[in-house]
Parts: C-alpha cells; structure tokens; sequence
C-alpha cells in the first residue's frame, strides 16, 4: 500500500492514519467537520484535500449508520481502489452498502477490537492497535485486492487479523463488548443521583467498572440498536443471573438457616463461573492472560514525572506490561501501579526505593 484515504478524523479514523503516516504511507484526510481533519493533520496523521488519483485503499471510519451510504458514494466518485471500514457492527454495514448500490467485490468490512471512552483525534494514538485483534468480514464477493490491502492495513497497524462471518462477529461482540458498555452504564447511572458522601469514597473497582460508561452516547446508540436482538439476548441472561444473585442474596440475609446455606452456595457459585470466565479474556498480543504484579509507586502530580518513573523501570531492565493509576482529584500525589513480570517485581521496588521513589509496601 502506498495511499489511504481515512474518512471520519476522530478516535479510530485519526489512530489509523497516525499509524499509517509512520509507516509512510500517503494518508489523506477527510471528515465533514473541518476542525476534526485540521487538528488530524496538525497531529502528523495526513495531509487535507483532494487525493490527486484514486488511492489504494479508502478507510471509512464514520459511526455504522453512514457506512453503507458513504461506500456507495465514495465508490461512485473513485475515492479508491477497494474500501474497508471499521464499525463496531457488521452485518448491519453489510446490509446497508448493498441496498445503497455499493460494489461489494472493492469491499471487505473490517473491525478494531480497540478504542477508548473518548472521542474525537485529540483522543488518537499511534499505537492504539498494537496487539489487538482486527476482525475482517469478507463477503462471499470480496476480491483478492481488497483482502490483500484490509490484511496490510492491519499489519501496518500492528493488530492480528481474525477472519469472521458477519452474523459470527456481531454475535460476539455483543457479548464481549455492546452487552458490557450498557452494563457499565447501568452501573454508572446508579451514581447519577447518590449521595455525594458515597461517590467520594469511590475506589478502583467502581472505576475499572465502569470506565467505557464515558464513551458518546451518540456512538453508543448508534452501535446498541445497529446489534439490538444479540444484545437483547445477553441482557436476558444477564437478567437471569441478576434475579438468581438477588434470591441468593435475601435468602443469605432471611431467618431460615436452610435457605440461607443454598444461598450462600448459590452466590458462591456465581462468583467461580466469574473467576472462569475473567481467566478466559486473552492477554496482549492474543496471548493466554498473564498475571503480572504489582508494583505501587507514590509519584506526586508534577508534568513529566510518569515518564520519569517509566524511564527509571526502564533503566534497571524492567518491562512494563500495564499500568494503573489512581489519582485521587485535589491530591497532590497520584499512585501508580507499575504490572510487571512476578519474578523481577522485587527487584524492581528495591531499585526504585534505591533510586529515590516512593515504593509502597
Ligand atoms: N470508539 C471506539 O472505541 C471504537 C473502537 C472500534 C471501532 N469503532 C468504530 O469506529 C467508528 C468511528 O468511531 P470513533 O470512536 O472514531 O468516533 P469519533 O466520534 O471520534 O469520530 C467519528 C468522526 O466521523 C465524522 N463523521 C461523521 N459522519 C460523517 C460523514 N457523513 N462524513 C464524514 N465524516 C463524518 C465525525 O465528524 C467524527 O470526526 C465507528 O464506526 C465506531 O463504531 C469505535
Ligand atoms: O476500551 C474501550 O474504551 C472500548 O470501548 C473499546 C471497544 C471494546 O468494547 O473493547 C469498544 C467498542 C469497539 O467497537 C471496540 C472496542
């Protein structure tokens, strides 16, 4: 590949087109907000108008519900030689080109199993996709060309590409992703009207939790109704399960002592299937799930002192595998929680308490 046209300059669109602009590709820029395209390529993600000829591949990076209709056009005014898209719906984006005329042989219909709560290219970042998995949906149509170039595109992001039927796809991220955005903003909402006293003292897991309940309801709406019956079906499950937990739990509080011990064996048994299926989640790279450790360090709120902390794990040869910081707002220091390896974690906290930082026990 040596041009791409990347259409929709917000999270994904400009992550991509940062992406494929440090791998040199030609990348040109489209969006039907000027400021999103100008702060794109204020960022190195492109440059703004017209490609001068067709280009190799067209990425069309829009919310699902314009998908269908931007391919057809963009077809008719040879924006390039074959298109992928990136929506978190398939089926639907499918079914939306090929009513609006599209030519589905220069199509392969694509997904990033990344992104963030934010939207918007000042929320972009080159290496968004480093690791992930990038689901393609081609067609029983889709030409060689447009295979090759989606397979490309992926490498150049440095994703693994997994190749899957629309309904396969759409079933599964119902699943592993629609299903628990509605849920974490179910979680989220609870907090909308509590009492100030009981959100202040909110920790880590109420945060973990409901981290992705900050993503655009615009977004949001858009892609729940785009998949609405497969989510509609884990929802009823889920609620199976709730009226389950919600039995087990008055019969644990009630004054029968029988009911009570099935109940607490029922709660039981919910919280193992929990430890199964968390363990099942793949790690980076696709990779079975790691369990690292933790390594707590107290930085204080200075510009400039994570990158410190990270160029001083870095110094004594330790890699880091996550990070998790909690900054408490109107504190003046933040905890950080460097996840590295077990078997180099003490090392690590020793050198760092040698080097001057606060290492928590
Ligand atoms: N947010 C995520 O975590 C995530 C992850 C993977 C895939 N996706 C998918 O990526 C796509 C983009 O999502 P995002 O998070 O980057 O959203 P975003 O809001 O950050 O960006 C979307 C951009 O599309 C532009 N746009 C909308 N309609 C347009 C049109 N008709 N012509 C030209 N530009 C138009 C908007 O102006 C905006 O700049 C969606 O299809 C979404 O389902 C999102
Ligand atoms: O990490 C996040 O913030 C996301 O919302 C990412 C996430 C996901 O559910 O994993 C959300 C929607 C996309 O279609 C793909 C990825």
């Amino acid at each position: 590949m040596r041009s791409a046209l990347v259409v929709g300059t917000g999270l994904i669109g400009t992550s991509i087109a940062l992406a494929l602009s440090r791998r040199g590709i030609e990348v040109y820029l489209r969006d039907a907000d000027e400021s999103a395209v100008r702060t794109a390529a204020s960022l190195g993600a492109g440059r703004t108008g017209q490609p001068p000829q067709a280009v190799d591949l067209g990425i069309l990076a829009v919310p699902p519900a314009r998908i269908g209709v931007m391919l057809a056009e963009a077809q008719r005014e040879d924006w390039a030689r074959v298109y992928t898209d990136v929506g978190s719906v398939k089926a639907l984006v499918h079914g939306a080109a090929e009513d609006a005329g599209a030519d589905l042989s220069r199509f392969i219909g694509g997904h990033p199993l990344a992104g963030r709560e934010r939207s918007g290219p000042l929320a972009a970042r080159a290496d968004l996709f480093e690791g992930r998995p990038w689901v393609l949906t081609p067609g029983p149509t889709t030409s060689r060309d447009a295979l090759n170039q989606a397979l490309e595109l992926v490498s150049l992001c440095g994703a693994v590409p997994v190749v899957m039927d629309t309904d396969e796809h759409d079933h599964a991220v119902a699943l592993i992703s629609h299903a628990p955005h509605l849920v974490a903003a179910l979680m989220a909402a609870r907090l909308e009207n509590a009492r100030e006293e009981s959100v202040r003292i909110s920790g880590t897991g109420i945060r973990d939790l409901t981290r992705i309940a900050g993503g655009a309801p615009e977004l949001w709406e858009d892609i729940l109704s785009a998949n609405a019956p497969a989510i509609a079906e884990v929802l009823a499950a889920y609620a199976e399960d709730l009226r389950a937990a919600v039995d087990a739990l008055h019969a644990v509080g009630g004054d029968d002592a029988e009911a009570a011990k099935r109940g607490a064996a029922d709660l039981a048994d919910l919280l193992r299937r929990g430890n199964t299926g968390h363990a099942r989640i793949p790690g980076k790279h696709g990779a079975a799930p790691a369990s690292y450790t933790g390594v707590p360090v107290l930085i204080s709120d200075r510009p400039g002192e994570l990158a410190r902390l990270f160029a001083a794990a870095g110094s004594v040869g330790v890699n880091i595998e996550d990070v998790r910081i909690d900054h408490s707002p109107g504190r003046e220091a933040g905890l950080v929680e460097l996840m590295v390896d077990p078997t180099v974690a003490d090392r690590l906290a020793t050198d760092l308490a040698a080097a001057g930082w606060t290492v928590q026990s």
